[in-house]
């Protein structure tokens, strides 16, 4: 058992809004100390100084991973340290530099009606198209910054269609004039097919309104701007971002830009800034004063010790979004079956992340967490200043996370009369759940950009422990290439597919969709 329930807030750690507290992990404090003595740390201290130098740090694909560069171009002084971005002698820190510059020109010409429609009107809306890394981030910062407090309007209406499933891209183009709406096209790799299909369609939609509105309606957001080009997007709406940059990682760059064309420049900045805080933080610290490798810490400590699932609840509906967007971040980088030599891991190396907002999640699955014999960790965000002035509501809704946060941890140990009496066991909860906390100040554009990029670092750290990388996804390749074949198999008159039990599925369809 941890011995700081002896001396509470010993795991406690603090950086600017956010705080953690990991006294009810079910380690001893000596495992912390002793952490910096183990092959795991060292793998975690020099993947970090190599992923900040730009060295290879993505074996399967040869390549750094510069998605910090993208924070970084806002602030290097956060950093304390020389950092550095050259891929094939381009220093692609200078490149994110300039096209951050190139994109906040394009915004505010937008946001203030000098980039006008082909009728000289105002842009109104934005449509973002993107699956996978180039929507989920996106779509969390707008939906988080649409709950803030910014103190003024959304200057344009955004709409997101990810799905291939036409019900998404109809409920989307429901509320949008194709004469005043910018569609962005984000892709890292300009060749994903839900993607590409969706722009197809959104270029016949654009061209029924008239042929002077789509050269003007399209910006990209790919590391491929060739391609984007050569769809018709004009070369000065095409930002590009470095191939180092994972889709998953990507939401601080150009993938945001319909964010920013919505919020503005210094709501999108201040992100930035959050994160480098984070960047800052993770370049400085010791292990055992590091916010991400502390929870990375207890991630892995958890994942051996039996509990192959991290449920995560933010008490704060305005962060409904994270935790579909952390399932990408997490499980695309850690569901991993090799290590970086190649050789097969025998244990998984990724719990599985899932959970829903607090009290809500209470109602729901908990009970699963405080009874059950599937072994959970468990994580609650709380926010300790609301943007509303109903104290009592807020002072409910923490007690409810604190009271989980205990529960969990000490459960409810039955009387002895009770013990001895099968009939009253249903009572019984027997805690030793590890469970730890995480608080922002409040929650504002800066606080949540340093807990995605604490996210990251996290996530990345796990992966460096476990000598894992964190930056590929040839699971997801399996799958893309099989649906490419059978899109010849399911239209009629199709080739039949090689697999049984597939080309079965395909007749079920084709016979039940015949008019
Ligand atoms: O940005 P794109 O190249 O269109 O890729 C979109 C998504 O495609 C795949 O599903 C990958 O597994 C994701 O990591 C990626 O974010």
């Amino acid at each position: 058992m941890n011995t700081s329930a002896l001396n509470p807030g010993y795991l406690s750690r603090s950086l600017g809004p956010v705080h953690i507290n990991l006294d009810r992990q079910l380690y001893s404090a000596s495992h912390v100390l002793n952490f910096e003595k183990t092959q795991a740390h060292q793998h975690l201290s020099t993947f970090i100084q190599r992923m900040f130098s730009g060295e290879v740090v993505n074996g399967t694909e040869h390549r750094p991973a510069g998605h910090w560069a993208l924070r970084a171009a806002c602030n290097m002084q956060a950093y304390h340290s020389p950092v550095s971005l050259v891929v094939n002698g381009r220093d692609e820190l200078a490149l994110t530099r300039q096209v951050q510059q190139q994109m906040e020109t394009f915004v505010d010409q937008v946001r203030s009606g000098r980039y006008t429609t082909p009728d000289g009107e105002r842009y109104d809306s934005v449509l973002h198209l993107g699956i996978g890394g180039s929507d989920l981030g996106p779509r969390l910062l707008n939906d988080v910054f649409s709950k803030l407090d910014l103190g003024a309007a959304p200057a344009l209406n955004i709409r997101f269609a990810a799905n291939v499933d036409f019900h998404e891209m109809k409920a989307a183009l429901a509320s949008l004039n194709p004469k005043t709406t910018l569609v962005v096209i984000a892709s890292k790799s300009f060749s994903t097919r839900e993607t590409l299909h969706n722009a197809q369609h959104i270029f016949k939609w654009l061209d029924a309104a008239g042929p002077a509105y789509r050269p003007k309606a399209l910006v990209a957001a790919t590391c491929k701007p060739n391609k984007a080009i050569e769809l018709g997007v004009a070369a000065d709406r095409v930002f590009e971002f470095s191939e180092t940059v994972g889709g998953r990682y990507s939401l601080w760059g150009p993938v945001s830009i319909g964010v920013r064309m919505v919020h503005g420049n210094p709501v999108f900045n201040e992100l930035l800034e959050g994160a480098a805080l984070m960047d800052g933080h993770v370049l400085q610290s010791k292990a055992s004063q590091c916010i991400p490798t502390l929870l990375a810490l207890s991630d892995l400590y958890n994942l051996e010790h039996g509990a192959a699932s991290l449920m995560l609840s933010p008490y704060d509906s305005r962060l409904s979004q994270l935790v579909p967007y952390l399932q990408q971040l997490w499980m695309e980088s850690l569901g991993k079956g090799v290590n970086n030599q190649g050789e097969l891991l025998d244990k998984p190396a990724c719990p599985i992340l899932w959970g829903d907002v607090g009290t809500n999640g209470q109602h729901a699955f908990f009970q699963m967490l405080h009874q059950s014999k599937i072994a959970s960790s468990v994580e609650l965000i709380a926010v300790v200043q609301p943007d509303h002035d109903e104290v009592q509501s807020h002072q409910v809704l923490l007690s409810h996370a604190l009271a989980q946060s205990e529960a969990f941890s000490v459960g409810r140990l039955n009387s002895p009369e009770e013990l001895s009496n099968t009939a009253t066991n249903f009572k019984s909860c027997p805690g030793h759940r590890p469970v730890q906390m995480v608080f922002l100040d409040s929650l504002t554009p800066y606080s949540l950009g340093a807990l995605l990029c604490l996210w990251e670092h996290r996530t990345a750290a796990l992966a460096a422990m476990q000598n894992i990388n964190p930056f590929d996804q040839w699971g997801v390749e399996l799958g893309k290439g099989i649906a490419e074949q059978l899109e010849h198999s399911v239209p009629p008159g199709h080739t039949p597919a090689e697999n049984p039990v597939t080309a079965h599925l395909i007749n079920h369809f084709l016979k039940n969709s015949a008019p």
